[in-house]
């Protein structure tokens, strides 16, 4: 009780910051949409009294003139506050998208690769637009929850009269008269409603449980669904002829997800046939109620339709009422996903040193004793590596797939925390800079690099603004001259087909390029490139590396590659292997320890390069 009633006021706070009308105009909303019964129910009784009694025609304009006005303002009222809460409620949904979209952003990069993350991400979305249950239902609950004490309220105020036990009436319908009648019926009432109740608790409870075994199948349908897409997984669909393994994985996705979709209609239909029946024996039990009271001479033949049309609307305000607490609780199960989601802790130690700002790049980088395991994981992936890289030298990283290279690069750029050692930026130990500061020393390629569709000057500049001659300029160095010549819109040619017409289809190679200059164009001090020519073609990954000196300039850099060859400018080259240094040195000196790592890499490349030639 003590969490739902928390995790309750986690969800009005959400929804407070995500768009602060919603909840007063949905409590307005409630309040007209739940009185407009009220007042037909109420009017009508006063005419059919008005119509047995006096027979007064002015008068009787008079009472259908106020029907007539108080339903066209209420009703008035009521749907514009309807559509205003309706149109409030969406923006709010849009906001918590761009909340949760931003939390992602900005959370430990941990969080970001762990797929437990996007579990908890899938199963939010899927429950806010596939089954209703979140912070927008938490909206509607809170509506029907407003609506239903305002009806229950009302018809409690116009029903009070029929319990009180009339002095007047004949000793004969003495027992429909007694408090023994009154009370008997008004035990009924609450009996079925309360089994309605349980009910309903227990197929949200089902739902709830459905839900959760639905989410894999939908994560896979999503996924199956952008491979189908995407014209970039065509290809290799095609060439491997995967269309079959495709269709099956569908197929099979598709049944499971049949099977949960049955049983939840089955439970529907079930529920729905219960609820049914319990309504209509309530309605029929309240006209016998009513019309027995109405025999004895307790009541008005036109409190007759007060009375039942009051006692009816009391069991939809007290059903109401009793659904929106089921379905508040049920929703917390989803709020709380939400919820979980928003705590995710950036555990990270973010640290207020600022970095100094130099003129002459002097940064000088130490790895000392530095072991490494992703979370989650047993095996050691870096262990007790060390290593310094003295300012403006260019290192070069080489070993086998799987040996720790990238790994490195994301323990320096602070994307991880060693589990053991320090890094060290001049000295000081690079978790005690200021998180954004530090990060703003790197300029870095990744392998698996992202450009974005968006303008190519904007996706250098990775900004908005930027400068377009200095973006030209650098995209000159990069390599791509040529290519550029061929953009009627220069820089602002939009990259790929997704939002524009006009956007320009780029190859791997020359993607790559674009990643180089977004770098260069970030001018930090230390750069790192891993893998950074894998695809491009040996003529312009010459032109790079003849160039790269004048690129690089005095900026240390950190080059990741398979390729030895390429490695060969490097001031010193660090040979991984199983997440150990096992070599330091240059080319030259390296290539001399024929029992080296090195050695072997690089004879089993050059055998290649010389097979090829012969
Ligand atoms: N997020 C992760 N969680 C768990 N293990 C990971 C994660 N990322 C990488 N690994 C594992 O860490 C090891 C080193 O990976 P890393 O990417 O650093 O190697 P690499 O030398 O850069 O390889 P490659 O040359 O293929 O790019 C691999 O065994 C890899 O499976």
């Amino acid at each position: 009780m003590k969490k739902d009633i928390q995790i309750l006021k986690f969800g009005l706070k959400e929804i407070h910051i995500l768009q602060p009308w919603v909840i007063p105009v949905t409590i307005i909303n409630s309040f007209f949409k739940s009185i407009m019964p009220f007042i037909n129910i109420y009017m009508s009784s006063k005419i059919i009294d008005e119509l047995l009694r006096t027979k007064d025609v002015d008068r009787l304009i008079f009472l259908v003139g106020i029907t007539i006005g108080l339903n066209l303002i209420i009703h008035l009222l009521s749907t514009g506050f309807g559509h205003l809460k309706g149109l409030l409620a969406r923006i709010m949904w849009q906001n918590q998208d761009m909340r949760i979209n931003e939390k992602i952003i900005s959370m430990d990069y941990q969080h970001v690769e762990n797929p437990e993350t996007h579990i908890l991400r899938t199963k939010i979305t899927e429950g806010e637009s596939m089954n209703g249950g979140g912070v927008y239902a938490l909206v509607n609950y809170f509506d029907e929850l407003i609506t239903g004490l305002v009806t229950l309220f009302t018809s409690i105020i116009l029903i009070m009269e029929i319990f009180k036990v009339n002095s007047n009436v004949g000793e004969s319908i003495g027992f429909i008269n007694s408090t023994i009648f009154n009370m008997i019926f008004i035990a009924i009432l609450v009996i079925c409603t309360i089994y309605n109740l349980k009910l309903k608790e227990n197929s949200q409870n089902k739902f709830f449980n459905s839900f959760n075994r639905m989410i894999s199948y939908n994560r896979m349908f999503f996924f199956y669904y952008d491979q189908i897409s995407d014209y970039n997984s065509g290809k290799s669909v095609r060439l491997y002829h995967q269309q079959p393994l495709l269709n099956k994985k569908s197929e099979n996705m598709c049944n499971g997800f049949h099977q949960i979709l049955n049983e939840i209609i089955s439970d529907n239909i079930k529920y729905g046939a219960a609820n049914g029946f319990i309504s209509s024996l309530l309605s029929g039990l309240v006209y016998i109620f009513v019309g027995l009271k109405a025999m004895s001479g307790s009541i008005t033949i036109g409190n007759i339709v007060k009375y039942t049309g009051s006692i009816n609307q009391f069991m939809a305000g007290s059903g109401m009422v009793l659904m929106a607490i089921v379905g508040l609780k049920a929703n917390n199960q989803y709020l709380q996903l939400y919820m979980d989601f928003l705590n995710i802790e950036g555990e990270k130690y973010k640290g207020t040193l600022p970095v100094e700002k130099r003129d002459d790049d002097e940064y000088e980088i130490e790895f000392r004793n530095v072991s490494f395991k992703y979370p989650k994981t047993n095996n050691y992936v870096l262990k007790n590596i060390s290593m310094k890289l003295n300012i403006g030298e260019r290192l070069a990283i080489v070993g086998m797939n799987g040996s720790g290279k990238t790994t490195f690069i994301k323990l320096l750029c602070r994307l991880y925390d060693p589990d053991e050692g320090e890094i060290l930026l001049n000295g000081i130990d690079i978790k005690k800079y200021d998180y954004d500061e530090y990060l703003n020393l790197f300029s870095i390629v990744f392998q698996d690099f992202k450009l974005f569709s968006f303008s190519l000057g904007q996706n250098v500049a990775a900004s908005v603004d930027y400068n377009i001659s200095k973006v030209e300029d650098i995209l000159i160095k990069a390599g791509l001259k040529e290519r550029l010549a061929t953009l009627s819109k220069g820089v602002e040619t939009p990259l790929y087909k997704d939002f524009d017409e006009d956007g320009v289809e780029i190859s791997g190679g020359e993607a790559q390029k674009i990643a180089l200059a977004r770098a260069l164009y970030r001018n930090a001090p230390i750069i790192i490139l891993d893998e950074p020519t894998s695809a491009l073609d040996p003529i312009a990954e010459f032109e790079i590396y003849s160039k790269f000196n004048e690129l690089v300039g005095t900026k240390t850099a950190f080059y990741i590659s398979h390729r030895l060859s390429s490695c060969r400018f490097c001031d010193e080259i660090a040979v991984f292997h199983e997440g150990r240094i096992v070599q330091k040195g240059n080319h030259e000196s390296l290539l001399k320890d024929i029992d080296g790592k090195y050695y072997e890499l690089w004879n089993s490349q050059a055998q290649y390069y010389n097979e090829e030639a012969m």
